[in-house]
C-alpha cells in the first residue's frame, strides 16, 4: 500500500543521498583518491554511535562534489528514487558551507540541485523546493555571510534550516540570521530535539521562528511544549531509520512516533540521509509500520500529514489530497 501513495519528503539532506556507487564514480570524474577501495568496504564503515560519528563520515563524503554536473547528477538520482517511491512533491536540504569552504562556488552548487529538481518538475512530474541550512557547529558570522552570498539565487530559495552538530549549539546562537533571513521573505525551520533536549525545539520556535521542527522527537519530555506543537499544528518531520542508526533510539521497537501520532501531532515521515542510514522514503514507512504495528489508517494520516506540513500552494495541496485519496479508497476496495 506504501507504494501506492502518493507523499510528500519534507526532511531530505540532498548530501545525504550520495550512494557509493556514484560518490566512486564522482571521485574518477574528479581525480580523487578515495580512503576506501571497494563499494563494499564504503558501506562496512557505517556504522554509527551518535550523530557527530555519521557526520564525520558525511562530511568526508560530501568531498567528490565538485562541480555543477556532480550536484545535478546526485540531484537527478534522488529524483528518479523518488519516482520509484511516488515522492511527488519534496523540499531537500542543501549545506552550501560543506562545499564554499573547500573551495566550490555557491553557484555551482546551487546551479546543480536547481537544474536537476526543474528536469524532475518538467520529465517527472514532481514538483520540489530547496532549503538552505546553515551548519550549527560553524559561527553566527559565517551563517550570515552565507546567507548574504545566498541572495541572488533567493528565487530558488524557499527558506532557510539548521542542521548539523545540535549539542552545545542551541538555536539562540542563529536568532540574527533567521530574523534577517525572514525580513528577505524566506521561511525558516530548523533541526531541533533529535538528540538535544526539548528546551532546543523551545529556541527553534521562539528564538528562530520556525514554522517546521526537524526530528523534534524530544518533545514528549514536555508536556507544555506537546500542548503548543499539537495546538498551533507545528509539523515535525521524523526519519525513523536515521533515529535507530544515530542511537536516537535503542530499537525501532522504543520509537515514539505512534505515541507522539496519538497526541495529535502533526507528525511526518522523511529519511533524512537515506545512502547512509539504509532506506529512502517507503523504506522509513514499511520500518516504521512494522516495528510499531501501525495500520493503514495510521499510514493514510502520516501520507496526508506530509502534505499539510508542507509548503506548497494551498492549490497544489488541495490536488494531491484528491490524488492521495482516490489512491487509498482503490487500496481500501474489497
Ligand atoms: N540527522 C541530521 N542531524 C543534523 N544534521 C544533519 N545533517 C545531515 N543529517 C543530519
Ligand atoms: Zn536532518
Amino acid at each position: 500500500m506504501i507504494n501506492a501513495l502518493p507523499k510528500a519528503e519534507l526532511h531530505l539532506h540532498i548530501e545525504g543521498t550520495l550512494e557509493p556507487e556514484l560518490m566512486f564514480e564522482l571521485a574518477a570524474r574528479n581525480n580523487i583518491e578515495l580512503p576506501h577501495s571497494s563499494v563494499e568496504e564504503v558501506r562496512q564503515a557505517y556504522e554509527f554511535s551518535d550523530l557527530q560519528s555519521f557526520l564525520d563520515i558525511y562530511y568526508a563524503g560530501a568531498g567528490v562534489l565538485q562541480t555543477s554536473q556532480d550536484f545535478y547528477d546526485l540531484t537527478w538520482a534522488y529524483l528518479l528514487r523518488c519516482q520509484r517511491d511516488n515522492v511527488v512533491h519534496t523540499e531537500i536540504f542543501f549545506d552550501p558551507q560543506t562545499h564554499t569552504d573547500r573551495g566550490i562556488s555557491f553557484e555551482a552548487v546551487i546551479t546543480g540541485i536547481h537544474s536537476a529538481l526543474r528536469d524532475g518538475e518538467q520529465k517527472l512530474g514532481i514538483t520540489s523546493e530547496i532549503i538552505l541550512c546553515f551548519l550549527r557547529h560553524l559561527s553566527a558570522e559565517a551563517a550570515m555571510d552565507t546567507l548574504e552570498l545566498s541572495r541572488p539565487w533567493h528565487q530558488w530559495i524557499i527558506g532557510v534550516g539548521l542542521d548539523s552538530s545540535e549539542m552545545g549549539h542551541p538555536p539562540e546562537k542563529f536568532k540574527a540570521v533567521f530574523d534577517k533571513a525572514r525580513e528577505h521573505g524566506l521561511k525558516t525551520v530548523a533541526h531541533a530535539g533529535e538528540e538535544a533536549p526539548a528546551d532546543y525545539i523551545w529556541g527553534a520556535i521562539n528564538s528562530l521562528g520556525a514554522e517546521r521542527i526537524d526530528h523534534g522527537v524530544r518533545c514528549e519530555e514536555d508536556s507544555h511544549l506537546v500542548g503548543y506543537l499539537v495546538e498551533n499544528q507545528i509539523p515535525l518531520t521524523v526519519c525513523p531509520l536515521s533515529n535507530e542508526k544515530l542511537k536516537v533510539v535503542k530499537r525501532l521497537e522504543d520509537h515514539n512516533l505512534k505515541s507522539m501520532l496519538n497526541k495529535g501531532l502533526l507528525v511526518t515521515v522523511n529519511s533524512d540521509d537515506p545512502a547512509y542510514f539504509g532506506g529512502y522514503v517507503n523504506d522509513n514507512y514499511r520500518a516504521i509500520k512494522a516495528a510499531l504495528s501501525l495500520t493503514d489508517d495510521d499510514i493514510y494520516q502520516l501520507v496526508k500529514n506530509s502534505f499539510h506540513a508542507s509548503f506548497i500552494t494551498d492549490e497544489l495541496r488541495a490536488g494531491y489530497l484528491q490524488q492521495l485519496e482516490s489512491a487509498f479508497m482503490e487500496f481500501r476496495k474489497p
